[in-house]
């Protein structure tokens, strides 16, 4: 395949570092050097992939285009300063929840070119959604390069106000959780009601599975696709009336999304 990538510098090959790492290799990669102690992470080496230790491994004529920061939040401080001597030539590009532009800048230059970006868990099927903020300092070339980065593994939408990252983060980064836990939720209700355990995998499964293609599917609203679901004095508008209670899934939501962006805010602060 052509590459179409430049090299990059891939710090931390976890779900999220390993998910965009399969993005890049569908774009075309020259060359990736993954960073990782962790036992799994040989596992990524390929083809133009070298997965090492440690920045002290790391070849000291290796010059990335981009160095893609994909590690816990709380190892950000450990791993962060040693790549400073890459802030006068590449992108930085930082996926971890809470830090921010200045959190990054701190310590690797206010001339650094930084990206804060949150995308989701569907990026290991390329369906992901990533919202990012670009700094000042993020070159009209290097803007393209970090769109071509996360668009790899799904929708890119970029916004100017970076204090929105937090509850981005809250609703799309963490999202994915709160749609399989009504998935666990629904199965634990079937089994409940006396349908057997493999019948209600199965069937919060797929209800999940088909409500998300049919969503996908066309434009309408979710509001009109559950609409079409709930017939006038039928079953699903009894179970709507316990669920869309204020003080039910409403509210819940709600406070769940008010923790969560409460929490990135702390991760920026603390860790
Ligand atoms: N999991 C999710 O749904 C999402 C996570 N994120 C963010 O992505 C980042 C990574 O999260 P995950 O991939 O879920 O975590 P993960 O635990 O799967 O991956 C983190 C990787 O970092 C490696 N690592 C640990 N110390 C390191 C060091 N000193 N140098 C290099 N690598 C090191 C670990 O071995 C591991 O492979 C986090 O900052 C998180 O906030 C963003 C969006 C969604
Ligand atoms: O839970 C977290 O902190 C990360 C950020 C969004 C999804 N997972």
């Amino acid at each position: 395949m052509t590459a179409t990538l430049p090299p990059l510098l891939l710090i931390g090959g976890g779900k999220m570092g390993a998910a965009m790492l399969a993005g890049w290799r569908e774009r075309g990669i020259s060359q990736v050097v993954v960073i990782d102690p962790g036992p799994d992470a040989a596992a990524l080496a390929a083809d133009n992939i070298t997965v090492i230790p440690s920045i002290a491994a790391l070849d000291p004529g290796f010059a990335p285009r981009a160095v893609i920061l994909a590690v816990k939040p709380q190892v950000a401080p450990d791993v962060i300063p040693g790549l400073a001597r890459f802030a006068g030539t590449a992108l930085f590009v930082s996926i971890m929840a809470g830090k921010t532009i200045a959190f990054l800048a701190g310590h690797l230059g206010p001339a650094a070119a930084i990206v804060r970006a949150m995308p989701n868990t569907p990026a290991a099927i390329r369906q992901g959604i990533t919202v990012a903020c670009a700094a000042r300092t993020v070159t009209p070339d290097q803007h393209a390069l970090a769109q071509t980065l996360l668009g790899a593994v799904g929708a890119v939408e970029f916004v100017t106000a970076e204090s929105l990252l937090d509850a981005v983060t809250a609703v799309s980064g963490g999202g994915p959780a709160y749609v399989f836990l009504l998935t666990e939720l629904l199965e634990t209700a079937a089994i409940e009601q006396g349908i057997p355990p493999d019948l209600a995998r199965r069937l919060a499964r797929q209800t999940v599975i088909g409500s998300a293609s049919l969503l996908a599917a066309g434009d309408d609203p979710p509001a009109t696709l559950r609409r079409a679901v709930t017939s006038p004095k039928g079953t699903t508008e009894r179970a709507l009336a316990v669920l869309m209670d204020h003080d039910a899934w409403p509210a819940a939501m709600s406070r769940a999304i008010e923790a969560a962006t409460a929490r990135s805010r702390e991760l920026g602060e603390t860790g």
